[in-house]
């Protein structure tokens, strides 16, 4: 089962590993007249009713192998409005194929005429809201004829995103979807094909460039809608959490406070005056200090707990004392991520330990990266909260769900570049589910990397990841 936004991601994942969407489009479109051929008769009359969007795209591609019977194509529209090119194509390469086609300019230029077989792909998942014209008209006659209706994808009108199904959506007797069954298909009372469309496993378990689409979907939004984060960090160190909180504020987090002894307070905002710093009294954490930082904690969406706090006895009972009290989101990295196996908490933890980290965690350890993955994803189920481990690849799990991670380089083995990793995974953790938060900073921490090393070759420091995140986190095609 796959929603349609997250088809979204994987099917651009598939065209980033070199398997173009309309190779995509050819096979579903394919698969459509398969389907469309069991539901027919030698010289039956067969209707297509195409959209703009590259559901009608696939329907195009099927008439083309539905050549022998007797096929209209009606677009819903002119052909210069087609959306996308893959789709444009495919309704020009119809041109020398035996078939009908018209162009409908409106809804009083709906006529079905009286075929045997409907093909329904007027709309899939790139639906939002009711049906507008001509669609609706056209779902409406669709629904008044007698043949029986192929639905391309999903049924024009129907949400693949929530399963609902509205009354003038077209009423299908057949679906045939793509890739995975959608939500809400399987409940419905008619037969769904689910068509193999050639789109790798690899398209699935990377994280690719298809993945940043998650980062675009809230056009709506306030201040504080991007997530106010707080770093909890410092003592011993003064730039580990400096880079966290500048990191999370690259990756998009609207505001980023820095909670830190008032030892190194006053460096910390040195290194940036775009943190607002929290200092608590003292040198390093500890247990004294908990209180006042839970009340800072209240207010922000996500934590960010571990960078340059150090592993003093005190400081490590502080964090526990943290951790456990906690009930939303962290990020737990660097020597706090040794007392997550013995916590008792509602908090939803996301640590980023590196492998040696992991060990001192309990958790495994693997040569190759297929057996690290499993151990991985056991580990993550086994506590109960979300890993991101740092390596060559970097492997990311819930316990359910597990993605690895390929971008980055040799360069970033230097100091600092942890840090920089845990304030993306805060900022990215207040918009995102923990596995795609830690999958796309793993993700963007890396594609970062490897911009700045096309300059900097081995030669990378840290803090130039900072500027480079925002060029890392754009979706181009
Ligand atoms: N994801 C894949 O791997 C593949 C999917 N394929 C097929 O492509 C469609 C999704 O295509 P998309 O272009 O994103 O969207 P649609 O064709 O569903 O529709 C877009 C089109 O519709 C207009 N629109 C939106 N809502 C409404 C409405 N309520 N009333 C009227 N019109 C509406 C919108 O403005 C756009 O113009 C997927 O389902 C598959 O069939 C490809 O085969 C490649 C592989
Ligand atoms: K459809």
């Amino acid at each position: 089962m796959i929603a349609g936004s997250e088809m979204a991601v994987v099917d651009a994942n598939a065209a980033a590993l070199g398997v173009p969407r309309k190779q995509l489009m050819e096979s579903s479109g394919n698969a459509t007249a398969r389907v469309a051929r069991t539901l027919v008769d030698e010289g039956d009359s067969i209707t297509i009713v195409a959209g703009r969007g590259n559901n009608g795209g696939d329907a195009f591609v099927a008439a083309r192998f539905l050549e022998g019977f007797d096929v209209d194509v009606l677009l819903l529209g002119r052909a210069e409005t087609i959306g996308t090119e893959i789709a444009r194509e495919n309704w020009a390469a119809l041109e020398p194929a035996d078939c009908r086609r018209e162009e409908i300019r409106d809804s009083s230029g709906v006529d079905l005429g009286d075929p045997d077989l409907i093909v329904d792909a007027m709309l899939g998942t790139g639906v939002t809201g009711s049906l507008r014209e001509p669609e609706a008209t056209a779902a409406a006659a669709i629904n008044d004829s007698d043949a029986t209706v192929l639905s391309v994808d999903v049924p024009s009108g129907f949400n693949a995103e929530s399963g609902t199904y509205p009354d003038d959506a077209v009423q299908a007797d057949h679906v045939v979807t793509f890739h995975e069954t959608k939500p809400g298909l399987p409940d419905l009372d008619v037969p769904v094909t689910v068509a193999d469309i050639g789109i790798p496993e690899a398209a699935s378990e990377f994280v690719e460039r298809g993945d940043l689409l998650r980062l675009s979907r809230d056009p709506d939004s306030h201040k504080g809608d991007h997530g106010e984060v707080l770093v909890i960090g410092g003592g011993p160190y003064v730039g580990a959490p400096a880079l966290a909180g500048q990191a999370a504020l690259r990756a998009g987090a609207d505001l980023v406070r820095v909670a830190c002894p008032t030892a190194v307070a006053h460096e910390v905002q040195g290194y940036s005056e775009d943190l607002i710093v929290r200092p608590v009294e003292g040198r390093e954490f500890e247990p004294g200090h908990v209180g006042q930082v839970m009340e800072f904690a209240a207010e922000h969406d996500t934590l960010v707990i571990g960078p340059g706090l150090g592993d003093s006895e005190s400081t490590l009972e502080a964090a526990e004392a943290i951790l456990t009290a906690f009930t939303g989101t962290a990020v737990v990295d660097a020597d706090a991520l040794e007392l997550v196996p013995d916590i008792e908490t509602e908090a939803t933890l996301i640590c980023t330990p590196h492998q040696g980290e992991l060990a001192k965690m309990g958790g495994p350890s693997a040569e190759d990266w297929r057996e690290r993955r499993d151990a991985v994803e056991e580990f993550a189920a086994e506590l109960g909260h979300t890993l991101l481990v740092k390596g060559n690849r970097d492997i990311v799990s819930d316990g359910d769900r597990t993605r690895v991670n390929r971008t980055g380089n040799p360069g970033m083995t230097v100091g600092g570049t942890g840090d920089i990793l845990a304030g993306t995974t805060g900022a990215l953790a207040a918009r995102q589910e923990p596995i795609h938060a830690a999958g796309l900073a793993a993700y963007v921490a890396g594609r970062a990397g490897d911009i700045v090393a096309e300059q900097h070759g081995d030669g990378l420091i840290a803090s130039d990841l900072l500027e480079a995140t925002p060029a890392a986190m754009q979706y181009d095609e």
